[in-house]
């Protein structure tokens, strides 16, 4: 058995420092090693501070990707056009793949899962969703005896650390991110992170499973932390609650209502106890009741070992590739579906602070002011989600920045 890695960055080297670490494990269940014979990378000259003869390093992908002797080839390069490309082509030369890359797999599930199938091969990604937290193999299982009603989590390391360090330690956003950034958790580019994009793939992922159809990014209502500032985690710890990047999918009365959005949770509540790079992911089934899975979401070692199952999942022949099902019904985004409770901060512009207020007083929207001056902060009734989306609208113009979250 012979892996080629695409990528050796902090998902690259944990997966080859934990399958040498395992050597004689692996030896001992294949009868031979398992060997990683070449890795791709960028720049073949770079000092890597790792043991590895340089002769495997490679920046040819093909050397690789048409090697009759590789059977596993393992994508941790990241990025989209490339990495598809890559997966696409092995799949096609008969080999297995297993990739780590939520944008790819959210994007081109089902025509990656298909090749896969049509070639016998396994197509994996259990380190997709959720790090090093088991998520994607438990909930394959699942949907095959239950229907699965619900998922609530926590899916991004990057932003529930930097929210965690805000609301714990009195960090400011740009401080926590660069922290993230420095451990690994974050992606390439951040945007990803804080935007929220990264949660609404990996939920897109997680939808596509438990509902059975194939649920795109954009059909996800998704904002992100990146507005969040200090004023707001202080006045959050002073209401009692925390503050977290929340990815929901429910069912219900035929429809399907998806959203990534920032949420104020009761600082006694299990979703509050989910600090740094951790995650957490429920499923509600109709049979199961509630499963919750926690973990590491982001990082070297989770991450890698999550990959790593998924080789063993291959040397064990023991791998479900997903077929989803052609709809019946149609998955509806919508957002009349759902109302909440609104934590709101709005920063006006240099002199527009009174009128501001004024619109907020006119048009009713605040249940109770918290603040006023530089920073108008006050917290909403029940509202519908398309009601406090266009009140944001209307006031955008007067305002620097805002940021809301739903109280949970
Ligand atoms: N970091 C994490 O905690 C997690 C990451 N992931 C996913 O894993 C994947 C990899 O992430 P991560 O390890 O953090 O990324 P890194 O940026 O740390 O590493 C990327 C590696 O890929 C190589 N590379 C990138 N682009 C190319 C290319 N076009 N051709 C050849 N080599 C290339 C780089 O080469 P060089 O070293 O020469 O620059 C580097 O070795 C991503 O899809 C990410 O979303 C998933 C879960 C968690
Ligand atoms: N950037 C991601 C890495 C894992 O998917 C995160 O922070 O969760």
């Amino acid at each position: 058995m012979n892996i080629g890695l695409l990528g050796f960055g902090t998902v690259g080297t944990g997966v080859y420092e934990i399958i040498n670490k395992r050597k004689d494990f692996f030896r001992s269940l294949i009868g031979k090693d398992l060997n990683i014979n070449k890795v791709l990378v960028k720049d073949t000259t770079k000092d890597r501070n790792i043991n590895i003869s340089k002769d495997k390093l490679i920046d040819n992908p093909y050397f690789i990707l048409d090697d009759p002797n590789i059977d596993i080839v393992i994508e941790a390069i990241g990025g989209t056009a490339e990495a598809y490309a890559y997966i696409k082509h092995a799949l096609t030369t008969g080999k297995h793949v297993i990739t780590a890359n939520k944008a790819v797999v959210a994007k081109h599930m089902k025509e990656l899962m298909d090749l896969a199938n049509k070639n016998k091969k396994a197509f994996l990604y259990e380190a997709s969703v959720g790090g090093g937290v088991p998520i994607i193999k438990p909930l394959k299982q699942q949907v095959t005896l239950n229907d699965i009603e619900e998922i609530k989590s926590i899916l991004n390391g990057t932003s529930n650390f930097i929210l965690s360090k805000m609301i714990r330690e009195d960090l400011e956003f740009t401080d926590a991110l660069h922290i993230a950034q420095e451990l690994g958790y974050a992606e390439a580019d951040p945007t990803d992170d804080i935007e929220g994009y990264d949660v609404r793939r990996k939920l897109a992922i997680l939808s596509t499973i438990a509902f059975k159809r194939e649920v795109k990014e954009e059909y996800i209502h998704c904002r992100g932390i990146r507005t969040i500032k200090s004023v707001d985690t202080k006045v959050i710890k002073e209401l009692g609650y925390t503050v977290k990047l929340l990815a929901k999918a429910s069912f219900k009365s035929n429809k399907y209502y998806l959203s990534v959005e920032p949420s104020l949770l009761p600082d006694d509540s299990f979703y509050a106890k989910v600090e740094n790079a951790n995650n957490l992911i429920s499923i509600i089934g109709n049979d199961i009741g509630e499963l919750k899975f926690y973990g590491q979401g982001a990082g070297k070692f989770p991450t890698a070992n999550a990959v790593v199952s998924d080789v063993l999942d291959i040397l064990y022949n023991n791998y479900q590739n997903y077929g989803i099902d052609e709809g019946t019904y149609k998955l509806c985004n919508n957002t009349d579906l759902v109302k909440d409770r609104y934590y709101v901060r709005l920063s006006p512009k240099h002199t527009l602070s009174d009128y501001v207020l004024k619109v907020v007083k006119e048009e009713k929207i605040a249940d109770k002011i918290i603040k006023t001056g530089d920073h108008i902060i006050f917290t909403t009734g029940n509202i519908e989600l398309k009601k406090i989306n266009s009140f944001i609208n209307n006031v955008k113009e007067s305002i620097k920045d805002e940021f809301y979250a739903a109280i949970q």
